[in-house]
């Protein structure tokens, strides 16, 4: 057979006693099925490619008497069934593609007619994988044994590491002995020049631990303070991979389509990388959190403080806590100041979505590149007088901001369906006090096709930085003050809070921060573009599942 000048290995070999064309370019790895016999000739689609990228691993395979013996290092004759003939074979691991962006390891075995082209198969394959960029070697892992239903041991042992382990990558594995302990473990203790990546086997709460401690390392090994609120921060060099193992895994399905731990391995096998915007959230210049997703104040501040004295409810207790204050219908007065996203592309009312390869994440890189050094200082003088700064004031059932969808399995459409996962910006969205027959409509709107933000009470801005100012207290500290030194007031409060029949607006709500509790009303968000990278590439386009998709695969 004639050799075409890009390939690096053609030969005729078998599959399931089938005889294919296989070739290799730098590229693709392409079977298609011999068409000698004229039953085939009128079969449109004979072939498969796999991309280079998307293949796992090769390894050498002993077939005999149709049983199969794994053999990674060692390459052995051997006989077929009639003892007359020998022949070797290997197995390629890939990823093939199912439904709702979900990914499966699928094998196909070549025979091969003898010893010498097996093997120069198997090590022209492993050269060009070798030669892919970004793959990691060796990953630090954190377990939750406590996420969700008590399964990230178990499911880290039985679905991922045997992949890991096919794929070669070593690993330093932590089962976290109480909260906080991998956050701590990878601000201080973790030889982070050891490993290529960490990875985080739980839920969200798991995952805001694990960039928690890598994002202050980082900083603190780049000599940048955390606590000062006008900092640029340092991106982080590790990514970080999830491994859905949580009651909620929201992160992990804004950025791969699906909550499913293969898949996810998956992902940080092939060495995808995702960078994500981080806000960084202050309160008067003392750094209390990182968000990474929703940031909620009013509606859903009040539904996670309601909810986390129901936990042993289960999941039902955020339906529960949900009906609860939307019948409390509290709204919350303050002043909302921002920074619009200047020059950037895309409105949070466009219809398109961030996925995969982002055009609008990409574009608003490339403009904050160019202006980065004029952007760092506009952004480090005092803001307030450049003109740019604008201010909101009123009454708010809900102020939420979010850098990313905010989609899940229970809403698909997500808080705010046009955020971008790395544009640099948040959606500010402020729902202003409306009737409760209104707040309903826009809630059910989340839910459905119609715009949610297409409502009069309801206005959202694409934002870089924003403050709040609740109205009812100079200081949060003078609150806290306040109702400690006020004995009789703090049972009012509490019995207001339990009871909303009383009427009785409570005038300070806690904000949502990722699913925790922030004690502080008051508070200063900046938006840090890229500023963490996971092993993801963004929730693929369907068409990328129907081009790649081949019914030949073995
Ligand atoms: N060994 C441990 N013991 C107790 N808590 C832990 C341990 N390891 C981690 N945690 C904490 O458990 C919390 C919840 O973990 P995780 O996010 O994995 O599960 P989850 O079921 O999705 O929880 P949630 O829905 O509350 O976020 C995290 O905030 C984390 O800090």
């Amino acid at each position: 057979m004639e050799r075409p000048s890009r390939l690096l290995l053609v030969s005729q070999l078998c599959i399931r006693n089938t005889a294919y064309d296989v070739s290799l370019s730098r590229s693709l790895l392409t079977w298609k099925r011999l068409t000698s016999s004229p039953m085939y000739r009128f079969r449109p689609n004979m072939g498969h490619s796999v991309p280079l990228s998307e293949i796992i691993s090769v390894r050498g395979e002993e077939e005999e008497g149709g049983t199969k013996h794994k053999d990674d290092s060692s390459w052995k004759k051997i006989k077929d069934r009639g003892g007359q003939d020998s022949r070797q074979a290997f197995t390629v691991s890939y990823v093939e593609r199912c439904r709702q962006h979900r990914w499966r390891c699928a094998e196909v075995t070549f025979t091969c007619p003898d010893t010498e082209l097996c093997w120069n198969w198997v090590r022209s394959i492993r050269e060009q994988l070798a030669s892919i960029s970004g793959r990691p070697r060796s990953l630090l892992v954190y377990i939750n044994p406590y996420g969700g239903k008590r399964q990230g041991k178990h499911i880290y042992e039985h679905k991922v590491a045997p992949l890991f382990a096919q794929a070669g990558i070593s690993t330093q594995v932590i089962v976290t002995e109480y909260a906080n302990h991998a956050r701590d473990h990878l601000r201080t203790d973790a030889e982070l020049s050891n490993f290529d990546g960490v990875v985080c086997v739980g839920g969200d709460g798991m995952f805001s631990e694990i960039i928690h401690g890598l994002i202050w390392r980082t900083q603190i090994d780049s000599g940048i303070d955390p606590n000062c609120p006008d900092e640029a921060l340092s991106p982080c060099s590790l990514r970080i991979g999830i491994i859905p193992a949580g009651s909620t895994d929201c992160i992990c399905f804004a950025t791969v389509g699906t909550n499913d731990p293969i898949t996810s391995a998956l992902h940080i096998i092939l060495g995808d990388s995702q960078p994500l915007d981080v806000s960084s959230v202050h309160h008067n210049n003392v750094f209390l959190r990182y968000s990474v997703s929703l940031l909620g104040y009013g509606f859903y501040g009040d539904v996670l403080s309601d909810s986390e004295r129901k936990r042993w409810m289960g999941l039902a207790r955020y339906d529960i806590s949900g009906a609860k204050m939307f019948l409390t219908h509290h709204y919350y007065e303050g002043t909302v100041s921002y920074l619009p996203a200047r020059g950037a592309v895309g409105t949070p009312r466009d219809s398109s979505r961030c996925r995969s390869g982002c055009a609008v994440c990409q574009h608003n890189e490339e403009i904050r590149s160019d202006r980065a050094v004029k952007y760092e200082m506009d952004e480090a003088s005092d803001c307030e007088n450049d003109g740019e700064w604008r201010t909101v004031r009123g009454k708010f059932l809900a102020i939420n901001a979010a850098c990313m969808s905010c989609a899940c399995p229970r809403s698909p459409k997500g808080l705010s369906p046009a955020a971008h996962l790395a544009d640099g910006t948040t959606d500010l969205i402020l729902v202003r006090k409306c009737s409760r027959f209104n707040f309903l409509r826009h809630l059910l709107r989340h839910t459905n096709k119609d715009d949610q933000f297409d409502l009069a009470f309801v206005e959202v801005h694409r934002v870089v930085r924003f403050r709040f100012t609740p109205r009812h207290c100079q200081s949060d500290s003078d609150l806290e003050l306040e109702l400690l030194g006020n004995s009789k007031r703090q049972i009012f409060s509490q019995i207001c809070r339990d009871h909303p029949a009383c009427g009785c607006a409570r005038t300070y709500s806690s904000w949502n921060c990722d699913g925790e509790i922030l004690t502080h009303a008051a508070i200063d968000v900046r938006v840090h573009c890229r500023l963490i990278k996971l092993f993801a590439r963004g929730i693929e386009e369907p068409q990328v599942f129907e081009d790649l998709h081949n019914p030949c695969a073995i």
